[in-house]
């Protein structure tokens, strides 16, 4: 069995990050999203790789190599214009070829292997299968709905949800998929959807078996997100205690786990955690509190008296303060400094 991974979607809720590098290489935990997705299909025995990446994502080719770190191969498909998962998928025929593979959404988490999904695709000697969830708000996902045990259905964000039961960024698929995908129209958004593509499987009497998941799922779709799956990623990683990478100095500081610090960092007199996660090359002094935030590589904060929550500061960002106000959100892009001068203070 092959896999298949996109990352070639254009990233727009993830902006200003996904500006300078594409959304599944940003960290979780200090690892590429991207990493994890290849990870999790090399559990399952998947060798050959593709990866859908848009011309632009120059950046991940270096960065996954032929897949030999995996106990992989990999192989490049480029998709100029991102028309949707399914055309994504039809781009990658010729590498697919008539064998069953697995998709991947390439900014998805799963905390659950894909054992499940392979087993419900055998075990139902079905045509593929889909990995469900229990979501909050169906109408934000693909929803599917579930008959007598039987896929039956599924629906693009729909105004009225048949369940709550959402279809995750896993999916195992069979040739049949292709002439599928050929028959599909761009959805209202502009895209050839991959939910269309399912439900026109089930249409032509294809069994579309499914496997509900109860551990976690996240994507790094959007800031709020990418935070909540990195609070998770740390916690599973770490429980409440903290790492320090190689060659880091850290003194005087007051470290609340998860937290965890990379290589060559600098920190000194700050009180950090719960869920913090540090990239290589950090510069911190004297920082009041640092809570549920991400540090890319080379970011610094310095002399910053009030507590900084839900907050992301990109690669090579500064930010210097000394208000004392009591607490603030920063969403810093790549390269951005900010200097937040003393309040003066009337004598009343
Ligand atoms: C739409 C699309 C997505 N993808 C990938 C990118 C992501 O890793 C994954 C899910 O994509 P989405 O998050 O649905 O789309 P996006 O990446 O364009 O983001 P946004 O909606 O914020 O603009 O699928 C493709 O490879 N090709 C595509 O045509």
């Amino acid at each position: 069995m092959k896999g298949l991974i996109l990352c070639a979607g254009r990233g727009t809720r993830l902006h200003p990050f996904s500006y300078s590098q594409p959304k599944t290489l940003l960290p979780v935990a200090n690892h590429p999203v991207l990493h994890y997705c290849i990870s999790k299909l090399r559990e399952v025995g998947v060798q050959e790789i593709g990866i859908v990446i848009h011309p632009s994502q120059v950046q991940i080719p270096p960065l996954v190599g032929n897949g030999s770190q995996f106990g992989a191969t990999i192989t490049f498909i480029e998709q100029e214009v991102p028309l949707g998962i399914a055309h994504a998928v039809h781009l990658a025929q010729p590498f697919l070829q008539d064998e069953p593979f697995i998709l991947l959404l390439g900014d998805n988490l799963l905390m659950d292997s894909l054992h499940g999904l392979m087993r419900a695709f055998t075990s139902d000697n079905s045509d593929g299968a889909v990995m469900l969830s229990e979501v909050e708000r169906p109408q934000d996902y693909g929803i599917a709905e579930v008959q007598e045990g039987r896929l039956v259905s599924v629906e693009e964000k729909p105004r009225q949800p048949k369940s709550n039961l959402a279809v995750i960024g896993a999916y195992l698929f069979t040739p049949p998929i292709f002439e599928s995908i050929a028959t599909l129209q761009p959805s209202a958004r502009g895209e050839y959807e991959i939910t269309d593509a399912i439900q026109s499987m089930i249409d032509r009497g294809f069994h579309i078996a499914h496997a509900l998941t109860s551990g976690k799922y996240s994507d790094v779709g959007t800031i709020d997100r990418w935070l909540e799956a990195n609070r998770w990623m740390l916690a599973k990683d770490l429980g409440n205690t903290h790492r320090v990478g190689e060659g880091s100095i850290v003194t005087n500081c007051e470290i609340v786990g998860p937290v965890l610090i990379g290589e060559g960092c600098h920190i000194e007199n700050c009180r950090l955690g719960p869920y913090v996660s540090i990239q290589n090359g950090v510069h911190l002094q004297n920082c009041a509190h640092i809570e549920n935030s991400i540090m890319l590589e080379n970011s610094s904060l310095m002399d910053v008296a009030w507590s900084i929550t839900d907050s992301v500061f990109g690669r090579s960002s500064h930010l210097v303060g000394q208000s004392t106000d009591t607490s603030g959100v920063f969403i810093l892009s790549d390269k951005s400094s900010i200097r937040i001068p003393a309040v003066k203070r009337e004598d009343t």
